[in-house]
């Protein structure tokens, strides 16, 4: 059996999910991609030595079609899409919000819909991704998403039900951290920091402490206790977080993100 992956939509992620396939080792020659603009098109195609094609052609030469467009422009991509595909076809849709259900509607009865949770840190083989079966799906289709996935990091199955909470958490939650990260750099350049020095600073304390998260498996209120000295200035920065209900805050809008991908589903 050919091995063709098509990436229709190669935006951030799409485009992200390509390099990681061809760092991986898959030839551009396996590879297909789609892309409305033509000038993006032809920048992908120089960049990566892909193939840029039509969705419909797309369809109809890949053994998987990897959806990657905006969940409001998924309608539009699977009518398109739908008189080409066949059943021996697999889809995997990293479209957040949109349903296994959803795809599976509007293509051919019984072609296998995996549905994909990845996030950006994929571009720098760290990505989180977790995936979850459509109806139609076996052992089989799970492990070649599991396979794509893998090119670029971690990968986890996760019953569908929980991929809007997904979504909101590893989805999204790049631009939590980054969000933090902005605000951490400001304050160093606010208290008189050369902006680089700032940076550097920030940029390696993410680092050592999601290693330090990772390689310990501690639980983070123990990290959090060793760095907080008794009447020192952890503890005093804590109580600001605190009172100005950071953590309150994390709760709620990580629950926005949530209720985004329910709605984008109804959109
Ligand atoms: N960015 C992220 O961190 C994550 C994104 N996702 C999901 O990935 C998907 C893409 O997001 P993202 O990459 O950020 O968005 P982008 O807008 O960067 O990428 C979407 C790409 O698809 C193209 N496109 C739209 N319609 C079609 C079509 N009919 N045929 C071919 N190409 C088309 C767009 O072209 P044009 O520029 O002309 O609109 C664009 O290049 C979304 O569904 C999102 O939910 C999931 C997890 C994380
Ligand atoms: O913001 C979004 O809708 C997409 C899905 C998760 C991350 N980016």
């Amino acid at each position: 059996m050919s091995t063709k992956v098509a990436v229709l939509g190669a935006g951030v992620m799409g485009e992200t999910l390509l390099s990681g396939l061809i760092r991986a080792g898959r030839r551009p020659e396996d590879l297909l991609i789609t892309e409305r603009r033509e000038e993006r098109a032809t920048e992908l195609r120089e960049r990566y030595g892909v193939d840029v094609v039509s969705n419909v052609e797309a369809a109809k030469q890949a053994d998987t079609l990897v959806l990657v467009v905006k969940p409001q422009d998924m309608p539009d991509l699977l009518a398109e899409i739908a008189p080409a595909v066949q059943a021996s076809q697999t889809v995997v849709s990293l479209a957040a919000g949109i349903t296994t259900s959803f795809v599976e509607s509007r293509l051919p009865e019984g072609v296998a819909v995996v549905r994909v949770m990845p996030n950006t840190p994929a571009l720098v083989d760290e990505g989180m991704a977790a995936i979850s079966r459509g109806a139609h799906c076996d052992e089989s289709h799970l492990e070649l998403a599991e396979s794509l996935l893998a090119a670029t990091g971690r990968v986890i199955r996760v019953p569908e039900k929980q991929q809007d909470a997904v979504t909101a958490i590893s989805g999204s939650g790049p631009a939590y951290l980054f969000f933090v990260v902005e605000a951490m750099i400001e304050a160093g350049v606010h208290m008189g920091l050369p902006r680089g020095t700032a940076t550097e600073l920030v940029v390696q304390t993410v680092v050592g402490s999601a290693k330090l998260l990772r390689e310990t498996g501690e639980h983070p209120t123990v990290l959090r206790e060793r760095v907080t000295s008794p009447g020192g200035t952890t503890a005093a920065a804590v109580r600001e977080l605190e009172d100005h209900k950071v953590r309150a805050a994390f709760l709620s809008a990580i629950e926005a993100a949530r209720n985004r991908s329910r709605d984008l589903a109804a959109e």
